[in-house]
Formats: C-alpha cells, structure tokens, sequence
C-alpha cells in the first residue's frame, strides 16, 4: 500500500511538473491553437466523430436537446441503476432519462451509435438577458465516420418525430370547442379547450366485432400514411359518418377514436358559426392530429340539397338552424362564398376544398340520426370516406357489455341464458345505452343483473311484435278502405245510368226552381 502511494505522489509531481513546462513553453495565446492541433491530430487518427449538442443554445432551448431527451427516455429501462425521473407540465405520464455523465447505446438502421449525458458546473454566470441555470448540460453523440453520412440526418429527424409522439402521447388531450361563438381569446385563438378524458375505448365499444376491427385498421393505415398519401397526391386526411339511432354509441366511437389514436378534439358547434369565412378561420386555427366533429350534422344545418332553395347553390343557414319555414325560403341565403352566411357549399369546401389541408393528418367526423337528411354531396367518398352505421345491440355487443359492466367471462354466464339472449335481442332492437343502464342499475349483483336483461329485452320484443302486428293490420285495413273508395268511384264512373240519374235530379232541381220564381 506504501509502495501504492509512492507511485502515484511520483506520477502527480511528473505531471505538476509537464504542466508547468508547458505554461513555460506555450504561452496563454499559444495554448489555444496548440489545443486545437492535438485535436486535429486526435480527429485523424480516431474513427470517431462526435456531435455536441448542449441544452441552450446561445440564449435560447435547443430543441433537440429536449427531444433527444426525450427519445432516450423510451431506450432506457427501468432497470437501470440509475435514472432521472421527470413528469412535465399537462402530463400524467412519468419519463426516464440520463443522470449525469450516464452512457447509452442505440442502434438506428443498423448503426450504433453512443449517446453520452454531460453535466458541468457554469463558469461564473456571465451576462445575459436571461438567468441561466447553474449546470452547462449536453448530450455528445458518438458515431463512426463512415456512418456519419448514412445516418445523421435520418436519425436526428426520427428523434425529432418520435420526441413529438412522445410528448403528444405524454401529455394530457384536450378538447376544443368554438363556444365562444366567433370570439376570439387574448392570443387570439377562437377555440376554447378543456382537458379530454373520455375512457372509451375500442375494448370497451359494443359494436360488432369484424366492424370494429375494420375501422381501427383504417386508422392504422391513416395514421401511417403519410407517404402513401404524399404519392398519391391526396390531402392527409380522412372523413368518417357515424349514423345510427341515439344512444348506439357514436359520441363514444369518436371519444374510442382520439384514445386510440391520441389525437385532439375539435367539436365544431355549427350554429355558433355565422359566416362561411369564420369555419374557415376555425379550421386554420386547428392543429395537426386531430378529429375534427360535428355532432348531429342533420339538426344543425339544412343539408337537403344543394341545388334548393339559392341560386347559387348553397343551402342557407344563417341564424335561422331551427326554424323550418326560414330555413327552405329561398331569399335568405345569399349563398356568398365571400361569407355573409355559412352554407353547404362552404361547409364542403371546409371538409374538402383547398383550405381543408391546410395543415394535414386531419380526420373529420360527422354524427347524424338521419343519414337519409344529408346532401348527397356530403357523402361522397373523399369527403366522408368511411360510413359506419351504429346499430341496435347485437349479440357480440351484448357480449362487450355484459363483460364491461358485470366483468362476465362468457365461461361465467349460464348456457341456456346466454342462447335466450342471443334469440331474443335483434327481435328487441334496443340501443347499447338502454342495457347500459340496466347493468349498471344492477351491476353489484350480477344474475340479477342477466335475468332482468333477459325480461326486459324479452318485454320489448313482444311490444315491437305487437306494434308490428298492428301496424300491419292498420295498413291492411287502410289498404282495404283505399281499394273500396276506389272501387266507388271507379262504379261511378264507369255507370252511365248513375251519370244520368245525377243529371236528372239537377234538372228536376233547376225546374223546381224555376216554378218557384214564377
Ligand atoms: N356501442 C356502445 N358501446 C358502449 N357503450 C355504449 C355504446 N352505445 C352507447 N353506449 C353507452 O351509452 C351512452 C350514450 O352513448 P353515446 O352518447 O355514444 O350515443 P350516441 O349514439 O352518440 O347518441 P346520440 O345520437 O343521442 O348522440 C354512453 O355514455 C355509453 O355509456
Ligand atoms: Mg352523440
């Protein structure tokens, strides 16, 4: 151990001493360019080349500092020894990162490359407009020279891109909505948003099992079709019409949708909208990723038919949503596009003209009880590309629902029940919402739960066969009175002698008459 300590007080006096032949040797002004020809000389004969990238830049946050950050979080594993834990602001999301001086390797097309994390204390805080904080971080990325020009580019932007879905993922969704009528904010922002945290999911939607898996692998492959898009010269965007009775669901789709994807919301509120300038002002003020709704299209705007009621070919709205008389008379659309009012042809423009890609991986959702309502022209593919119709609950929905609310393994529920229901629920025809009420009501007793069901949807079809059955025989009935009307004034018709008798009786009247006045 002595003989330890002696080397080493050796080593440090040799280098006390180098030291101060070098001040010697080089003076300050000279120091400078002599550390910069070793470096060039250390450059030639490493096969490395390294890239600083330190958190400010100048005055300012370097960018990809924190995306870089950000995107080690997701290669490193909890189980390292040692991590810096960090949770932003609108975040419920928990991300790791590198503490001080910490390596780490990544490998991006094939390449490895070495990412180390440098904390140093700061000089003397030197002036600036900004307080600075007292540690000087940065990340140093190692990559060999012959892969520099492979991949720096490439993979500083996948960091970059990953970084983004991370954040956006990390952080909380919102949901907009206009409200605020044509209003805008003091950063002048007409929405108004609210953090969005629908539970509903594909998992939890009752709905039928192939449909569902059909939609979600059409926003798959939206979601992840940016090039494709950009080669076929499309806008990156995609329009979807959920149509079906009330409480099937279609809020709960949309809300599924944004979970699934983790995109935003924008609820459009149509008859808060006054001018067709102003839906387009709303659509610039949208962000990328995100679904753009509008909730009950039919009650919200006359969409009958373009062709009606303007001459320029535009159903008019105005201030007039609800009021049936105004909304069909032809003199109050102006049908100007400039925008004195909003109409259906700014409403299709904002789906799919121009400005609508303005911005881009944009999905647009429209609800409606009344798909019979919209103009055709509303449901052409390219506008809304994807019909999903929300029906009453079938079997395999049933199935979703029984095992949402009473956590029922299909192995739980009894044979013979589960065939009674199966029989019995199209013939029912009741919506998702009614039996979600009745599980909850008795969610803490589940046979309950499936025996009420079972009467309640059994109830109900015996009233639907029985209305059926009426109005059966109402239309026979009526069809029966109709053919003997008919029958009566085709006789009437068709007799002569009836003809004659009506003449006759006219004449005598007319005689009557006559024999009066005199
Ligand atoms: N398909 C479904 N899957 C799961 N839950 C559903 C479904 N349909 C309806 N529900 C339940 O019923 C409630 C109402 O459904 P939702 O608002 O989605 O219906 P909707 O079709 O949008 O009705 P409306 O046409 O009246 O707007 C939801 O909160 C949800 O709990
Ligand atoms: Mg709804």
């Amino acid at each position: 151990m002595k003989e330890y300590w002696g080397s080493l007080a050796s080593i440090l006096g040799v280098l006390a001493f180098c030291q101060s032949l070098l001040h010697v040797l080089f003076p300050p002004e000279l120091r400078f360019a002599t550390l910069k020809l070793f470096n060039r000389v250390f450059n030639m004969f490493t096969s490395y080349c390294y890239f600083d990238i330190t958190e400010i830049d100048g005055v300012n946050t370097n960018e990809l500092y924190n995306a870089v950050q950000l995107y080690l979080s997701s290669c490193v594993t909890i189980s390292g020894s040692r991590l810096s834990l960090t949770r932003a602001l609108n975040s419920s999301a928990i991300t790791f990162g590198l503490t001080n001086n910490d390596t780490i390797f990544d490998t991006f097309n094939g390449v490895t490359v070495l990412w180390e994390h440098i904390v140093t204390q700061r000089q003397a805080q030197t002036f600036s407009w900004r307080p600075l904080p007292d540690e000087k971080r940065g990340f140093t990325l190692r990559i060999k020279k012959k892969d520099k020009s492979l991949i720096l580019d490439s993979y500083l932007d996948y960091i970059m891109e990953k970084a983004n879905d991370m954040r956006r993922k990390n952080e909380d969704r919102l949901l907009y909505t206009n409200s605020r009528g044509g209003s805008l904010d003091s950063r002048g922002h007409p929405w108004e948003s609210v953090p969005f945290k629908h539970p509903s999911t594909f998992e939890t939607l009752a709905m039928d099992p192939v449909k569902k898996a059909e939609i979600i692998e059409d926003l798959k492959d939206f979601a992840n079709g940016q090039s494709f898009y950009q080669k076929t010269g499309r806008a990156w965007k995609r329009g979807y019409l959920l149509y079906g009775p009330p409480g099937t669901g279609k809020s709960s789709m949309i809300a599924a949708m944004a979970n699934y994807l983790g995109y935003d919301i924008y609820d459009l509120e149509l008859t808060e909208v006054h001018h067709n300038s102003e839906l387009r002002k709303l659509l610039m003020k949208t962000s990328s990723k995100s679904i753009i709704v509008i909730e009950d299209i039919d009650c919200s705007i006359d969409l009958s038919n373009r062709k009606k009621g303007s001459p320029n070919n535009s159903s008019s709205i105005g201030s007039s949503y609800c009021d049936p008389e105004m909304r069909s008379g032809p003199g109050l659309s102006t049908g100007d596009e400039g925008g004195n009012s909003i109409t259906l042809s700014g409403l299709l423009n904002f789906t799919d003209g121009l400005w609508s890609c303005c911005g881009s991986e944009r999905i647009f959702v429209f609800t409606t009880n009344h798909i019979d309502k919209l103009d055709p022209a509303l449901l052409r593919s390219g506008r809304m590309d994807m019909h999903v119709f929300m029906s009453y609950c079938s079997f395999p929905a049933l199935r979703i629902l029984l095992k949402n609310y009473l956590g029922n393994a299909e192995s739980d529920l009894d044979e013979g029940v589960l065939k009674e229901l199966e029989e019995v629920i199209d013939k029912a025809e009741m919506t998702p919402a009614d039996i979600s009420e009745l599980l909850i009501k008795n969610r803490r007793n589940k046979d309950r739960a499936v025996i009420e069901l079972l009467e309640a949807l059994k109830n109900k079809a015996e009233m639907k066969l029985k209305s059926g059955e009426c109005v059966r025989e109402k239309n026979l009935n009526d069809v029966g009175e109709e053919e003997e009307e008919e029958e009566q004034e085709k006789r009437a018709l068709e007799s002569p002698k009836e003809g004659c008798d009506y003449e006759d009786s006219i004449k005598k009247e007319e005689e009557d008459e006559e024999k009066k006045i005199k």
